[in-house]
């Protein structure tokens, strides 16, 4: 199969899809690799590297589009990328579909093969391709709203962990997943006094028996979201039900009820944002204000990090892509139910049912591609 690994361009992106050693792995199970120019410099891997590797450097990269049976990728294809995905070309990497009904369209009427790194689920219902990134991006949530919570930054001004004669600030994370707790274990570690919620009652079983003496657990619900507001300095988003549009779990009017200067990291942005006032922003412009409070809703968190993010993330992605490539999407998808979960559109059929639910379109079965 002959493999192809664009150079990602959303931005500040700087992860890369494939390490050269992932190209030596594809070369030694017979496979071909297109890697374009410029690609891995910004996670640490020159040209150079990939050649000795046994790739080839495509300079254009609409060649390198034309020719690859497979895209490998970190980030959705965005609005120049949509006219290159083709049909029956398989593209395994983030979509995040139900954020966004354009690239669901875009590529429902490319006919490719979207499998995303997102959804491939294993029986345990942990999400194996999401999982390093999460780590990361729930890591980044505290350090970057620690730093947001600085008056020169817009925030109220208070430091996370508060001196001896001085409280600590109050964190609040809500979703007690792989964001949830790395970011609450960075803001207890800060010395914050934190509180995770979650709906899942074994989890947050689990949470009470491992987590630190300054990390509280709280059922997710209105009523307590609405009870701890007032109080809290920062709060992270790290909900999700997978596949899903994530659901608006702090509204507008309630923002009204924070101290002025607190800090919203919205980390289930890629998942179109768990608060009613998150919209995506950039690296370049993080944040903005609504109503007085810090909205951080940065959709490639972990692509601020590359050196640490591409080799979590690579590290996790070539078994299944090998996989892929030696049997073809069908074999591969049929002999493994944790990447059959990975596929949502195929020939511009929508068969993974939360993508479709989130835009009220069809629903194909996935066993009648198969
Ligand atoms: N912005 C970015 O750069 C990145 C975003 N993410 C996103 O972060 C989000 C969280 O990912 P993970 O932690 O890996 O997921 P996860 O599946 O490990 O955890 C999600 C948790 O949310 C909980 N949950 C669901 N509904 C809830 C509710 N109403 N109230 C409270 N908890 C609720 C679930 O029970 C689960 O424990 C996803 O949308 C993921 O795509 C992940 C990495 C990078
Ligand atoms: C998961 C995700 O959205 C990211 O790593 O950028
Ligand atoms: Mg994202």
């Amino acid at each position: 199969m002959i493999i192809g690994v664009p150079k990602e361009i959303k931005t500040h992106e700087n992860r890369v899809a494939l390490l050269p050693g992932g190209v030596l792995k594809m070369k030694r199970n017979g496979h071909d690799v297109l890697i374009e120019k410029g690609a891995g410099i910004g996670s640490g891997f020159s040209d150079e590297k990939y050649i000795e590797a046994g790739a080839t450097i495509i300079d254009d990269v609409d060649e390198l589009w034309e020719q690859a049976e497979m895209i490998m990728k970190v980030k959705e294809p965005i609005e120049v990328e949509y006219d290159r995905m083709q049909e029956g070309q398989i593209i395994f990497t983030y979509f995040h579909f139900a954020a966004s009904r354009e690239l669901t369209e875009a590529v429902i009427d490319s006919n490719c093969i979207a499998i995303a790194y997102e959804t491939v689920e294993k029986a345990d219902r942990s999400l194996p391709l999401l999982v390093p990134m999460s780590e990361v991006a729930g890591r980044m949530a505290s350090q970057e709203g620690a730093k947001y919570l600085e008056k020169a930054q817009g925030g109220r001004g208070v430091l996370l962990g508060g001196i001896p004669g001085v409280k600590p600030a109050n964190v609040m994370v809500i979703g007690g997943g792989i964001v949830g707790v790395n970011a609450a274990k960075i803001a207890a570690g800060m010395g914050a006094n934190t509180t995770i919620m979650d709906i899942d009652m074994p989890r947050l079983r689990y949470l009470d028996d491992v987590m630190p003496s300054n990390i509280d657990t709280m059922f997710s619900s209105e009523a307590n979201i609405k009870k701890l507001l007032p109080d809290v300095d920062m709060v992270i988003g790290a909900v999700l039900k997978p596949g899903a549009k994530a659901p608006h779990l702090i509204t507008r009017e309630m923002l009204g009820t924070m101290k002025e200067g607190a800090v919203l990291v919205d980390v289930a942005i890629d998942q179109g944002g768990c608060f009613e006032t998150s919209k995506p922003t950039t690296h370049d412009n993080p944040i903005y204000d609504v109503d007085g409070i810090v909205h951080y809703c940065v959709t490639n968190m972990p692509g601020a990090v590359p050196f640490t993010s591409t080799l979590g993330l690579t590290n996790v992605t070539l078994p299944y892509a090998v996989d892929i490539a030696n049997k073809g999407w069908q074999t591969a998808l049929a002999e493994d139910e944790e990447l059959k979960k990975g596929l949502n559109i195929v020939n511009g059929d929508v068969v993974y049912k939360d993508v479709a639910e989130a835009f009220d379109m069809d629903y194909t079965a996935i066993d009648s591609v198969l």
